[in-house]
């Protein structure tokens, strides 16, 4: 898959998909698959963009379910072959008539458009889908809008998604993303006390912008080096050692040793175990850390691949 962060010049005719698609989950991948397999003469390329400033946005409080590295991934596993994401504050002034002929229909040779049922583009959200049914019929483009997918006869969004992950209600997210909720933080330098307590974990701060789930622990598969393994995760700010108010993800990779600072691991949360607590001391977390780390083993021990 090629990727341009800003607005290319393509050579040839695409069929678009358009979207934010944050989290890409089931409705996203609908309209994202339609677009794959119209028209085989056709390249499949996904249109979105960044939040890169939320300053400028009329979502200041925009939290983001997707870590770009995990977006481009499911991306390119869904066939799309080109993904252009331009920075928010370099498309927001663009009127939606010019959005459609100078983007659509001349940077990205659109020959066939799919997007959701609540899709709108252009300044200030303008353009709705029939203005781009309207424009499509007059340039003889394909376009097809995608009703909503629902989930429990109410229609699946990123918005529902994020309060799910808010409330740790990890299955129901993952019914709805069609993934687990998984996160794809650089792994930092703790205190090193996780070592001593038996328990070594590796960190991975929240950066700002991303959704946070519910503060506690959770039954978790990462992924290190190809290989997955059971992880007992720590969403929170660590009361009872204190004196960090920065929300990490904080996991023991059960049966892993060996050095993890550095490396790249994604870890996808299965299943909220209990909320985050302050403990009167180390050791009575330590006993509850090694429960915890039981409870998840029997639980995930079957599913990994
Ligand atoms: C499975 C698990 C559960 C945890 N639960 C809690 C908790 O309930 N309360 C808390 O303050 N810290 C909790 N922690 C975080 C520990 O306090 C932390 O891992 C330890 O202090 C090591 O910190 P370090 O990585 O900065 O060295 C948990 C960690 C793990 C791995
Ligand atoms: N099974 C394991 N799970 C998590 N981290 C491990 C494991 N085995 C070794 N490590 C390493 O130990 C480091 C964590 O040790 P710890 O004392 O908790 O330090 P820190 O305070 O930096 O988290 C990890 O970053 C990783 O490199």
């Amino acid at each position: 898959m090629r990727i341009y962060d800003q607005i290319p010049s393509l050579r040839q005719n695409t069929s678009v998909a358009l979207g934010l698609f944050d989290g890409l989950h089931r409705g996203h991948q609908q309209v994202i698959s339609k677009a794959v397999s119209y028209d085989e003469s056709l390249t499949p390329a996904v249109f979105s963009f960044d939040y890169d400033n939320p300053a400028l946005i009329s979502k200041p409080d925009f939290k983001t379910l997707l870590s770009p590295t995990l977006k481009i991934e499911l991306l390119e596993s869904f066939g799309a072959k080109l993904f252009i994401h331009p920075p928010f504050s370099s498309i927001k002034n663009l009127p939606a008539s010019r959005f459609l002929r100078e983007i659509l229909w001349g940077a990205l040779g659109a020959k066939a458009v799919f997007c959701g049922y609540d899709y709108r583009f252009g300044q200030n959200a303008e353009g709705d889908t029939e203005m781009l049914k309207t424009f499509c019929a007059s340039h003889a483009i394909h376009c097809e809008v995608v009703p909503a997918l629902t989930e429990d006869g109410i229609p699946i969004s990123s918005t529902r998604i994020r309060e799910c992950i808010h409330e740790g209600k990890m299955e129901w997210a993952q019914k709805m993303l069609g993934h687990p909720y998984t996160i794809d933080f650089p792994v930092s330098e703790g205190r090193r006390l996780g070592r001593c307590l038996g328990f070594p974990t590796i960190n991975q701060p929240y950066p700002e912008g991303n959704i946070l789930p519910r503060f506690g622990v959770y039954a978790a598969l990462a992924q290190i080096d190809g290989k997955q393994y059971i992880g007992v995760t720590n969403v929170g700010v660590k009361p009872t050692v204190g004196a960090n108010n920065i929300p990490a993800a904080e996991t023991y990779v059960v049966g892993y040793e060996g050095d993890l600072y550095g490396k790249r691991v994604p870890l996808s949360l299965i299943h909220f175990i209990r909320p985050e607590q302050k403990f009167s001391s180390v050791e009575e977390m330590k006993v509850q850390i090694t429960r915890d780390t039981q409870e998840v083993t029997r639980m995930l021990q079957n599913m990994l691949r």
